[in-house]
């Protein structure tokens, strides 16, 4: 359960600090939640939160019970975050070698580690991938390799935030089925209103401030009428 207690966000510039999210309480238990609004509005920062990337200015962020600015690293075993833009997450040489990274903690023996990142990818379809270059992926292989990456050590929630962006339709497809067939928690930020209308539960944020939450269809809707 993911929990947003009187939270509000301000973040430095050379202006001085500017409010990015205004006080916000919130409640997310539903399996599947999107965050839509427009560019600059606050969809990032609010899920960037959830894993102590953004560190409220005042209030308190909860993942089931552990407030993230105190237990950061126990919040960040359980919230994996995908970045829109696989680069930022792949350090690696190779597939095999950026997934076994991710498992370092779970498996101190080298051997066991390249076994166990074998396994991940074969899991997401990337088996044939694992000895070759992270910079010879197509977008969309690369996405995916990002996403096995952060699955890798089984968190209990994923924030993506605009996994499909980059992508063509056919991988925007790969990745969304990849999300949608997961057991996790999804918290999706997207421009993708045929994904947003997927989950359970939308929240749509403007000028730093939640204006709608519910039905996706609903939220949709008036996002729309927004435009
Ligand atoms: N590190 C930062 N320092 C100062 N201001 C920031 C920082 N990060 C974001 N902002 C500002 O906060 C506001 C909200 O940004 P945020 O990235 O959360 O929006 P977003 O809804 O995710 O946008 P997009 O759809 O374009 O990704 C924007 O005005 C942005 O310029």
């Amino acid at each position: 359960m993911l929990e947003l207690r009187d939270v509000t966000v301000r973040l430095p510039t050379t202006d001085g600090d500017v409010p990015v999210l205004a006080e916000t309480t919130l409640r997310i238990d539903e399996q599947r939640v999107a965050l839509v609004g427009a560019n600059g509005s606050g969809k990032s920062t609010l899920a960037r939160l959830l894993n102590g990337l953004v560190s409220p200015t005042t209030g308190q962020v909860l993942v089931d019970g552990l407030d993230v600015a105190r237990e950061g690293p126990a919040v960040r075993r359980k919230v994996g975050f995908c970045f829109t833009d696989p680069a930022a997450q792949l350090v690696m040489p190779t597939v095999a070698e950026d997934v076994a990274l991710s498992l370092r903690r779970h498996h101190p023996d080298k051997a066991e580690r390249r076994t166990a990142a074998l396994a991940v990818l074969g899991r997401y379809g990337l088996a044939e991938l694992a000895d070759r270059s992270v910079h010879a992926l197509s977008g969309g292989q690369r996405q995916l390799l990002a996403l096995a990456g952060v699955l890798a050590t089984d968190p209990d929630v994923v924030v993506a935030d605009e996994p499909t962006t980059l992508l063509d339709l056919r991988n925007t497809r790969e990745v969304a089925d990849l999300l949608f067939g997961l057991r996790q928690q999804l918290v999706l930020v997207t421009h993708d209103l045929d994904l947003a209308q997927r989950c359970d539960r939308a929240l749509l944020v403007d000028g730093g401030r939640v204006v709608a939450d519910g039905a996706p269809a609903e939220v949709v809707a008036t996002y729309r009428s927004l435009a």
